[in-house]
């Protein structure tokens, strides 16, 4: 039984030295931290139905502003009665605000006081998203969770220039506060911190950021090439600084090693395209570690893909049928494999909030790496 918590209301549960194990609030159902995100792109985690996804459990998927604002639009969507009624889903959906998939697109794009001006990567059309438009066009989504229109400073950008871009993507969460009233419609807003690889610029981020009433922070501007030892220098850094009584959401983060790094150092939310995008290419996360399915190996090999897995493909499936499949480019071949890397993200996420709750979350995240061998993909 899990308590219900109105939107916006977070829960600290129990902390096992800086991990943590919440309860998150929002319109469509209580989360339970730490929690993994799936990446729903264009309304959709990519090869997956609703009753798949049903049947896998997340209780949050991700939406993208960008994508779904040029199609089949944002107003479109609204008239059809949001995202979760267009989509089939009734679980929670947070939407990123669209400025990281500006940056990320190539193309044209400004970026100046009043927002980010591009050229649409499906037409060329020309569009601005300002703060005030890109809360639009999630209040329209009908998204449970909003983010901010920041700047996700680029891999290696010079201090001058990281101190100006935080000081806009201050100012730009101001103007995002101001266009959506506290928990109007149960839809919650949370500010992004940037800063870069400055630890002093991330502590000026943050201290501005939390001078603005969000109901959750992010931290930003990671997972945007830098080395796992750079990420987790800067996240040891920036995670304590953020409010223990508010849900912190690392952004686009990453590996189930990264995931278990991040609960050990107070992160509650995680996204990361990885077990979707990397299913489709064949490269699958086990309780042994990483694999293809595509090797040789796995030609007639009768066993389950991980024998210590419960998912549907591990139950139903040989590895030589998924490495036929995936040899033969048959659709079912990104269900299956995205079925499994879903399901063992967040059996992992499943697994590390019971550790927390039982204070064991050290010895367990131990136990998970010394079986994860990163194998030659
Ligand atoms: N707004 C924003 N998004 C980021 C994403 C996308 C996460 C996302 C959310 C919702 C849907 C899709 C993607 C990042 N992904 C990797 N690194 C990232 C950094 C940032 C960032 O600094 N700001
Ligand atoms: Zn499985």
């Amino acid at each position: 039984m899990t308590t219900h918590l109105q939107p916006g209301e977070f829960s600290l549960l129990t902390q096992c030295g800086t991990a943590r194990a919440g309860l998150l609030g929002t319109a469509h159902g209580t989360l339970e931290t730490p929690v993994f995100m799936p990446v729903g792109t264009q309304g959709t985690v990519k090869a997956l139905g609703p009753d798949d996804l049903a049947a896998l459990g997340p209780r949050i998927i991700l939406g993208n502003t960008y994508h779904l604002y040029l199609r089949p639009g944002d107003e479109r969507v609204a008239r059809l009665g949001g995202l979760h009624q267009f989509m089939g889903w009734n679980g929670a959906i947070l939407t990123d605000s669209g400025g990281f998939q500006v940056f990320s697109l190539q193309g044209l794009r400004r970026i100046e006081e009043e927002g980010v001006t591009f050229q649409s990567h499906i037409d060329g059309s020309r569009h601005l998203f300002s703060p005030e438009k890109v809360v639009s066009i999630q209040r329209n989504l009908g998204s449970d969770i909003m983010m901010v229109l920041d700047e996700c400073v680029p891999y290696g950008a010079d201090r001058e220039y990281t101190a100006k871009s935080l000081q806009l993507t201050t100012r730009w969460a101001r103007r995002c506060r101001e266009a959506h009233p506290a928990l109007d419609r149960g839809q919650l807003l949370f500010g992004i911190v940037q800063g870069g690889f400055f630890p002093d610029l991330r502590a000026e981020s943050a201290r501005q950021l939390m001078e603005i009433p969000f109901d959750g922070f992010a931290i930003g501007g990671l997972s945007v090439g830098e080395s796992r030892a750079e990420m987790l220098d800067i996240l040891a850094h920036t995670a304590p600084l953020l409010p223990q009584d508010k849900p912190r959401y690392l952004m686009g983060v990453g590996t189930p090693r990264d995931l278990l790094d991040g609960i050990a150092l107070g992160v509650d939310m995680f996204d990361c395209v990885l077990p979707t995008r990397n299913a489709r290419n064949g490269t699958l996360f086990t309780s042994f570690g990483k694999t293809n399915i595509k090797l040789a190996k796995y030609a007639e090999d009768p066993a389950p893909l991980d024998p210590a897995c419960t998912c549907y493909t591990c139950r139903t499936f040989s590895r030589a049928y998924l490495r036929h499949l995936y040899m033969a480019r048959e659709l079912l071949a990104y269900r299956l494999n995205t079925i499994h890397n879903i399901h063992y993200y967040l059996d992992l996420m499943r697994q590390a909030r019971a550790a927390i709750l039982e204070h064991r979350f050290e010895a367990f995240r131990r136990d998970i790496l010394a079986h994860y061998e990163d194998e030659a993909t």
